[in-house]
């Protein structure tokens, strides 16, 4: 048996090798949330897409109220969505509401509150100028004008651009699939009572969540014994579709090796990574299939998942920013660590309060509990074994891009 330990680095450039870049697809804008534009978006209509009025009131012409109190006859009624009014002629006014077509020969718009709100006439009590209250076509954007440059990721705002200029779909770099398989013949699932060594599945659980969080799409089996015919049966007929495959458990020094005995020999490397938690790694490709194990412990499988996986599938999507935000922040209280490895313990970061992390729960990776009320992973380098409180340390934020 070796005990060559792969680096962390090492064994995060092969996994990010793996999963090529997705293609790019037209999706319904609607669906495109969070995704990364892969063409820029160039305007084929103005926005607005005409003069229009930005108060409720009258169209006129600004001289015919110059003096004012004045009474204009009110000649047309223009809601928003009225499509052919006529021009206005000098003398009269309009009766308009926000976002209707000022009619020709108008050029401003009295907001009701500045008369008396007649309907047939209408007594004007303060002038109003040139332009007023008037959303000229083109203000905002210019028919042939990039709006959004390829490479941006799609939020609300841009999304409700693009729809505002009548795109249906955009080009985007679709989500990864992703098959999430938890293996264990200990693994139940809720509403069961717990025979003695059975536990309730939650890997799967959590790393569909992680999965779906960095913005990919998870499908999950969540029951798989340690049982490679069995194991081999669950996958197969999955295979075709996905664009990784992620276990969890199985890959360790024991017998019933699940993933380990399925795939070795079979284009997937299994390694210990010098890190902790989180050591016992594999990846590959099995029958063209990209394939990463993560070890069974639960804290070691998500935090596997955010050093090896999440920046893998993020960079899949097309984003620049693949990883984590980075801060440098005080630790509160001593921390050791192993020998040549890098350790990620889990942290409560108050970036409020003088930038303090503290450290949560202990090292051992069954600490699911810990894991869930820390918002950071402490990163101990491999040469460091102690830290004092006081220590500065880099935490990755496990919230954000
Ligand atoms: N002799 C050695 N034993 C172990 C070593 C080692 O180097 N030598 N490494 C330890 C480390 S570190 C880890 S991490 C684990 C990895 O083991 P596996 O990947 O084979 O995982 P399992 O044995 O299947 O499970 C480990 C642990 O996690 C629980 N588990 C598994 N799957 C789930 C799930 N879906 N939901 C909830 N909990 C799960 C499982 O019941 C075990 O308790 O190996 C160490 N051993
Ligand atoms: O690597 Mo194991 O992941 O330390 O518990
Ligand atoms: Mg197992």
């Amino acid at each position: 048996m070796s005990n060559a330990l792969t680096r962390v680095a090492d064994h995060k450039a092969r996994v990010a090798g793996l999963v090529g870049m997705m293609p790019v697809v037209d999706l319904p804008v609607a669906d495109c949330l969070g995704l990364v534009l892969a063409e820029d978006v160039v305007a084929g209509v103005p926005l607005p897409p005409f003069d229009n009025s930005a108060m409720d009131g009258y169209a006129v012409r600004a001289a015919d109220v110059a003096a004012v109190p004045v009474r204009l006859p009110v000649v047309e009624d223009i809601p928003a969505g009225r499509t052919a009014v006529g021009p206005l002629a000098p003398g009269t006014a309009h009766r308009i509401m926000t976002g209707a077509p000022v009619p020709s020969g108008a050029d401003a718009v009295v907001q009701v509150e500045w008369t008396d709100g007649g309907t047939s006439e209408v007594r004007v009590d303060r002038p109003v100028v040139v332009g007023q209250n008037v959303r000229k076509m083109a203000d905002d954007v210019a028919v042939g004008t990039t709006v959004l440059d390829a490479g941006v990721v799609l939020g609300p705002a841009q999304l409700g651009l693009a729809a505002a200029l009548g795109f249906g779909s955009l080009p985007v770099r679709r989500r990864p699939r992703v098959l999430v398989l938890s293996t264990g013949s200990e693994l139940v699932g809720p509403g069961v009572a717990l025979e003695p060594g059975q536990i309730y599945e939650s890997n799967g659980v959590m790393l569909a969540a992680a999965v779906r969080e960095a913005g990919g799409e998870a499908e999950l089996l969540r029951f798989v014994p340690d049982d490679v015919e069995q194991f081999h049966a669950a996958i197969a007929p999955r295979l075709g579709s996905v664009d990784l495959l992620l276990t969890s458990g199985g890959v360790s020094a024991g017998a019933y090796e699940v993933v380990k005995d399925a795939f070795t020999g079979r284009g997937v490397e299994f390694t210990k990574v010098a890190m902790q938690p989180g050591g016992p790694q594999g990846a590959g490709r099995y029958q063209g299939v990209a394939v990463a194990t993560l070890p069974g412990n639960p804290v070691s499988a998500q935090v596997s998942f955010e050093v090896f996986i999440r920046p893998a599938l993020r960079a899949a999507m097309g984003f620049a920013q693949v990883e984590r935000p980075v801060a440098t922040a005080t630790l509160s209280a001593p921390v050791t660590s192993p020998a040549g490895r890098t350790q990620f313990r889990r942290g409560a970061y108050d970036p409020e309060s003088g930038r303090v992390v503290t450290p949560v729960g202990g090292p051992g990776s069954h600490l699911l509990s810990a894991l869930a009320i820390s918002n950071c992973l402490i990163e101990v380098p491999e040469d460091v074994t102690e830290l004092a409180a006081g220590a500065r340390v880099a935490v990755r934020l496990l919230h954000g891009e």
